[in-house]
């Protein structure tokens, strides 16, 4: 799109002030981006829902989605995150973000092609018994393509978009001056927007490099092994054969994405069980594993016929040493079963998220102030934006800027809050009697960490 078929900022309902597109405009500018000219629409879009002010219309949301499409890879992930958050940016942008979950325009075939052969030193048909060049999904990344081993298996074929590594810098460049324009604000201040970024783009590099994504989907998947959720869980197969930097070579999936209520029910799966198994999961793998699938969105979780859950794309991913899982482990305990706010406020303080000394006296009295009264509701029902907003007025007291993986796994949960609301709206988390019982493993295992034993189920070292 260029910047004449974009509608002017000023001239829309909803969206923020000509003075701060004009600032961020100047940024995108100062770093260079070939883009910068149709940036400033969806630039000034994210100043707008960074101050609470989202595009209310459909056609300013389908502009700024095709903008944002337009612009690349950084802010294709980033329409995502706005697909999968309705309770964050409202239906109207969530609905119309939706294409950037895996209908993004697909690349130049010709280059895709290319990109394949510089990979495996030969074409698709002479690999493949049959190969489909128009691809099934297109997303941020990559696209997808099927294909057809000789031996007959069905596989997909993720093909790294051409030119993406040199299209990400720049976008680096502008989201880290981005970055400090939001930590002005009160929650980018506590989501520590810079140090995001920041891991965001050390984490490219290993994004890029499609080996690190397989070697990760089973890392993943074996450290669900040894606890009580890793029969309900799937990632595809790998053929490390035909796979390289630029080229991931997968079992083909058959499933349902966890958001499509009406083919998940048709299916007969419990929608319950579902979220369930997604929230144990979660959890399972960040507390026990010290490895948790960083991008949940809709894309990338589907269910399969046996009602298991397939995981996709672990390009993201969170990781936590075995010292941050005890404290972790220790503040779950203190928060939710003991409510001890003090000791809650000494854990958050050892994760590192407080920087200003002295400060922790009055945190467990902030700190009951907020969580307080989440005991008496239940996850499916609790706003994470009310949530979101006390934290942020905590945070900005206490000079508290969360650690990245924390942040990340808020992400996540704000996923799985979604997909409660669609498949299990009465389903109360809380008084599960399955997560209740995990809940006193947990307790269970902090206590021992406590008495300063290692506990049994941690599968992974430090
Ligand atoms: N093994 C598979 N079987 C069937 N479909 C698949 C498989 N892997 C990926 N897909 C489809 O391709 C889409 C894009 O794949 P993937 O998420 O891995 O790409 P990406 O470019 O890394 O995406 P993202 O923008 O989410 O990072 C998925 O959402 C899914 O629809």
């Amino acid at each position: 799109m260029t910047n004449q078929e974009s509608p002017s900022a000023q001239a829309r309902p909803g969206l923020p002030s000509v003075s701060a597109v004009t600032e961020v405009t100047r940024f995108t500018t100062t770093a260079g981006h070939a883009a910068a000219g149709a940036g400033r629409l969806a630039l000034g879009a994210v100043t707008g829902l960074l101050r609470g002010r989202p595009p209310g219309t459909s056609d300013v949301a389908h502009e700024v989605r095709r903008t944002f499409e337009h612009l690349g890879p950084t802010y294709v992930k980033l329409g995502q995150l706005i697909a999968s958050s309705p309770g964050v940016f409202g239906n109207t942008m969530a609905d119309e973000f939706e294409t950037l979950l895996d209908r993004v325009r697909p690349a130049d075939p010709a280059l895709v092609r290319q990109v394949f052969v510089e990979e495996l030193g030969a074409e698709p048909e002479a690999v493949f018994a049959q190969f489909d060049p128009v691809p099934i999904a297109s997303a941020s990344i990559a696209q997808v393509h099927t294909a057809t081993l000789a031996s007959g298996e069905e596989v997909v074929v993720k093909i790294q978009r051409p030119g993406i590594a040199d299209r990400l810098a720049p976008d680096v460049a502008i989201l880290e001056r981005l970055a400090g324009l939001v930590e002005m604000s009160e929650y980018g201040r506590m989501l520590s927007a810079r140090h995001v970024v920041e891991d965001f783009a050390d984490g490219l590099g290993s994004e890029l490099d499609f080996r690190n994504e397989a070697a990760t989907m089973a890392e993943w998947f074996e450290c669900l092994q040894p606890g009580p959720f890793g029969d309900r869980v799937r990632v595809p197969r790998v053929y490390g054969e035909l796979t390289t930097a630029r080229v991931l070579t997968m079992e083909r999936i058959h499933a349902t994405r966890i958001d499509d209520v009406r083919a998940v029910r048709a299916a007969g799966h419990d929608g319950v069980a579902l979220c369930r198994n997604l929230l144990l999961s979660l959890l399972d793998s960040a507390f026990h594993g010290g490895l948790f699938h960083g991008d949940l969105h809709a894309g990338n979780v589907l269910v399969d016929d046996q009602g298991k859950l397939v995981m996709l794309d672990f390009g993201i991913v969170g990781r936590f040493d075995a010292r941050t899982r005890r404290i972790l482990r220790q503040l779950v305990v203190d928060l939710i079963v003991k409510q001890d706010y003090d000791a809650a406020g000494r854990a958050i303080f050892l994760l590192g998220a407080v920087h200003n000394p002295g400060s922790t006296a009055q945190g467990g009295a902030d700190i009951e102030k907020v969580a307080a009264p989440l005991s008496a509701t239940d996850m499916a029902s609790m706003s994470y934006t009310d949530l979101g907003r006390r934290l942020a007025a905590v945070a900005k007291a206490h000079d508290a800027r969360l650690p990245r993986e924390l942040v990340l796994v808020g992400k996540q949960l704000l996923y799985v809050e979604k997909y409660m609301k669609l498949l299990a709206p009465r389903w109360k988390a809380i008084s599960d009697r399955e997560i209740y019982g995990y809940m006193a493993g947990i307790m269970k295992e902090a206590e021992r960490d406590r008495r300063g034993r290692r506990p049994a189920s941690d599968t992974t070292k430090s």
